[in-house]
């Protein structure tokens, strides 16, 4: 698998603030990644040094091997969807579509008229004036159609309902089949990505506290329901990410694969063993890594806000 991202030891400082520290990746080309991470922790920044819209302190960022910065081969290959995107004064969308469809030279006007109905864009309104979901429906439609082999969305559901969100991860995916190229998708809303992403990076306080496979992630845990003792007997034996009493039912949460030993112990002693939602499991990982700080975060909220 070639890298289509990656960064090389970047740093990115404000005055006080390290937004990126020493950061190090590499993302593979033709793969959804994920990007997750609490608020400030350096998301924004990572992609916008990626994509060359801003500059590292230190450090090199190289994206399809060759670095971005000032580079007009690359460019035209990187679309980057964020929420505060400018669009000029009285643009209506498809003013913004047709500046797309030159930057961008895989660009599909039909998939972006198509795309315009089906989030019901409206076509006489200015951009400006459109309510904050039509604004991110016009985003996530230029990061979709403009089919670019590099595609950054900066958390790209802001404002648009359930329908809408739906209807974006449902047709980027199907794009991507179709077209299969890299895409990073910032979000706090993990368990709604969890089925579009193949990998997950999970950054704090401008470090990568984590970079897995899905599907390896999944692994990592499950929830043990049952008898305090008899849920001891496995839970005992592993590091335990998360505890919770209800009388004598508790729920243990621990790391590491089961064996089939302990899964036919588990059930002799009718102790339920439940998945741990991607959600769950990055919320405890992240507290758990962070030792300086106490999270009483409920797991089934949006993680880490
Ligand atoms: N232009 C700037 N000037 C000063 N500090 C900045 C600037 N941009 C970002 N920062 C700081 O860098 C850190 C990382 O910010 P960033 O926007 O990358 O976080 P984020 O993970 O995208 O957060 P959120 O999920 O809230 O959007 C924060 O502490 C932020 O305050």
């Amino acid at each position: 698998m070639n890298t289509a991202i990656e960064l090389i030891r970047v740093s990115r400082r404000y005055r006080s603030t390290a937004a990126l520290e020493d950061v190090s990746l590499r993302l593979e080309e033709n793969a959804i990644h994920g990007l997750l991470g609490r608020n400030g922790a350096g998301k924004t920044t990572l992609m916008s040094v990626a994509t060359a819209q801003d500059w590292p302190s230190a450090g090199e960022v190289k994206i399809l091997g060759v670095r971005p910065h000032e580079n007009e081969q690359v460019l035209p290959k990187i679309c980057f969807v964020r929420e505060e995107q400018r669009y000029i004064d009285d643009a209506l969308a498809k003013h913004a579509f047709s500046a797309a469809s030159r930057a961008f030279p895989r660009w599909d006007a039909d998939l972006a008229a198509q795309l315009t109905r089906e989030f019901r864009v409206p076509e006489k309104t200015r951009i400006k004036k459109m309510s904050r979901g039509q604004r991110s429906a016009v985003g996530v439609i230029i990061g979709i159609a403009s089919r670019a082999e590099v595609t950054f969305f900066d958390e790209p559901y802001m404002g648009l309902d359930a329908v809408a969100r739906q209807l974006f991860y449902d047709r980027l995916l199907e794009d991507y089949a179709a077209h299969p190229r890299t895409v990073v998708i910032s979000s706090h809303l993990i368990d709604e990505i969890a089925h579009l992403i193949e990998n997950v990076v999970v950054i704090d306080q401008g470090r990568i506290l984590l970079q897995e496979p899905v599907e390896q992630l999944r692994d990592r845990a499950v929830t043990l329901v049952g008898r305090e003792d008899a849920v001891a007997e496995v839970a005992g034996t592993r590091e335990v990410l998360h505890h919770e009493s209800m009388g004598r039912i508790v729920r243990t949460t621990v790391l590491g694969a089961l064996d089939e030993t302990e899964r036919s112990l588990l059930q002799a002693r009718e102790v339920e063993i439940v998945p741990v939602s991607l959600q769950q499991l990055i919320v405890r990982l992240t507290a758990r890594e962070e030792t300086s700080v106490q999270t009483t975060m409920d797991p089934s909220q949006e993680v880490a806000r």
